[in-house]
C-alpha cells in the first residue's frame, strides 16, 4: 500500500501528528511519499523524513497511491483537491485546524481511525465538484478550473454593486445586482453559500446552490437546481473588472468575459467514519439545531 500525505503549515501541533501518522504507517509497512513543500517544512522542524520519497505535483500523484492523508484544516483539503482532481484517491482529512468541517478525524483518533482504514472499516462519501470555463480564455482559469466548495464572482476595486445575468442551460433565469453571487457544491453549502443565506444541503446530494451576496433586492434568494445544468455568467459594474474565486483561488477578469459553470465529470473522494458522519458534524461544528431552551 502506497499512500501520500500532504499539509502547508507547520504549527505547534504538527510535529506529534506527523510523528503519529508516520509511526503507525511504517509499523504497517506502508509506503509513504510527502508533498514536498511540507517535507521541507518538517525538515527544517527537525522531524526525520529523509527516508521517505517527495511529491510536488498531481501527475506524480497518478502512481498508484491508495490514499491521500490531509493534514491541516478545511483550507488544506480544498487545496489536497488540487492535487489529487480525477484520480480517485481517497482523501483522510486530519484536523489541525479549527473548524475541520471536511478534515474530521482528530489527534487523539489517528491510530484508531487509520487502523480502521486498513481493515476497511470506513465510508466514501463522493463529493461533486464544479468546473469553470471563461470566453475569451484566461490563462489563470486554466490550469485548475474545478472547485469543490463553490465559484464565485464578485466585485472588484469598488463599493459600486454588479449586475450578474444568470442563464441555466442557456434560458435566461435573473441579472443579480448584488456584491456578488456563488455557485456552490453541496459540499460548499456549509462554507461561503451558507454565510450569504443558502440551505445546507447533505455532501452527496445531486444539486448545486445559486446564493447571491448581499443582492439590494427583498426576491432575490438563493435557488437549489439539479446538477445536470449548466450555468451561464455575465457581469456588468462600473469599474472594467470583477474577481472570480474558485475555493480558496482567486483572480481577476474583464467584464467582457462570459463565466460557464457545470458539474465536473469526476468527484472528490472523502473517507468518512459513521461516528463522524455529516449530521454528526453539523450539530458538533455548526451547532444546528442548538437551543438552550431545551
Ligand atoms: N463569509 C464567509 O463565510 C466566507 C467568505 C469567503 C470564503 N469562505 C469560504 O472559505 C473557503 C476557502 O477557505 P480558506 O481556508 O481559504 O478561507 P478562510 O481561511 O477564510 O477559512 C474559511 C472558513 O470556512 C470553513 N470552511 C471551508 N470550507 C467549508 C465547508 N465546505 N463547510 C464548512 N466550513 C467550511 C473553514 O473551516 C474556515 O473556518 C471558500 O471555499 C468559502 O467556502 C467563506
Ligand atoms: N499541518 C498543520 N499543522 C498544524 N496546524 C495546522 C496545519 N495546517 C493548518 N493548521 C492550522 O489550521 C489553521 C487553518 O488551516 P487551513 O487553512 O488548512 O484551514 P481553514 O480553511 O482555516 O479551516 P479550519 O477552520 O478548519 O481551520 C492554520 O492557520 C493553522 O493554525
Amino acid at each position: 500500500m502506497k499512500i501520500a500525505i500532504f499539509g502547508q503549515y507547520y504549527q505547534n501541533n504538527t510535529h506529534s501528528i506527523v510523528e503519529k501518522v508516520v509511526a503507525f504507517l511504517e509499523q504497517k509497512n506502508i509506503e509513504i511519499c510527502f508533498y514536498s513543500i511540507f517535507y521541507d517544512k518538517l525538515i527544517e522542524n527537525n522531524i526525520d523524513l529523509h527516508r521517505f520519497k517527495k511529491f510536488d505535483t498531481h501527475e506524480c500523484l497518478k502512481e498508484n497511491f491508495n490514499f491521500l492523508i490531509s493534514i491541516g484544516g478545511d483550507g488544506t483539503i480544498l487545496r489536497a483537491a488540487t492535487f489529487v482532481r480525477d484520480s480517485n484517491i481517497p482523501i483522510i482529512g486530519i484536523n489541525a485546524g479549527r473548524l475541520g468541517f471536511l478534515a474530521t478525524v482528530q489527534e487523539e483518533n489517528i491510530e484508531k481511525l487509520l487502523h480502521r482504514v486498513l481493515v476497511n472499516d470506513f465510508s466514501i462519501s463522493k463529493r461533486t465538484l464544479v468546473s469553470l470555463n471563461s470566453h475569451p480564455e484566461n490563462k489563470d482559469l486554466e490550469d485548475i478550473n474545478f472547485a469543490l466548495n463553490e465559484i464565485t464572482v464578485s466585485r472588484k476595486d469598488t463599493t459600486s454593486m454588479i449586475t450578474i445575468e444568470t442563464f441555466a442551460n442557456n434560458e435566461y433565469l435573473n441579472s443579480y445586482w448584488a456584491d456578488g453571487l456563488i455557485i456552490s457544491t453541496p459540499t460548499g453549502s456549509t462554507g461561503y453559500s451558507l454565510s450569504c443565506g443558502g440551505p445546507v444541503i447533505m455532501p452527496t446530494a445531486n444539486c448545486l446552490i445559486i446564493t447571491p451576496i448581499a443582492p439590494h433586492n427583498l426576491t432575490a434568494r438563493p435557488l437549489v437546481i439539479p446538477d445536470d445544468l449548466e450555468i451561464t455568467l455575465k457581469v456588468t459594474g462600473r469599474e472594467e473588472q470583477y474577481l472570480v474565486s474558485l475555493d480558496s483561488r482567486i483572480t481577476s477578469v474583464s467584464n467582457e468575459t462570459t463565466l460557464t459553470i457545470k458539474k465536473t465529470n469526476f468527484h472528490i473522494l472523502i473517507v468518512e467514519f459513521p461516528e463522524e458522519g455529516f449530521l454528526r458534524t453539523i450539530r458538533k461544528k455548526l451547532l444546528w439545531g442548538e437551543d438552550k431552551r431545551n
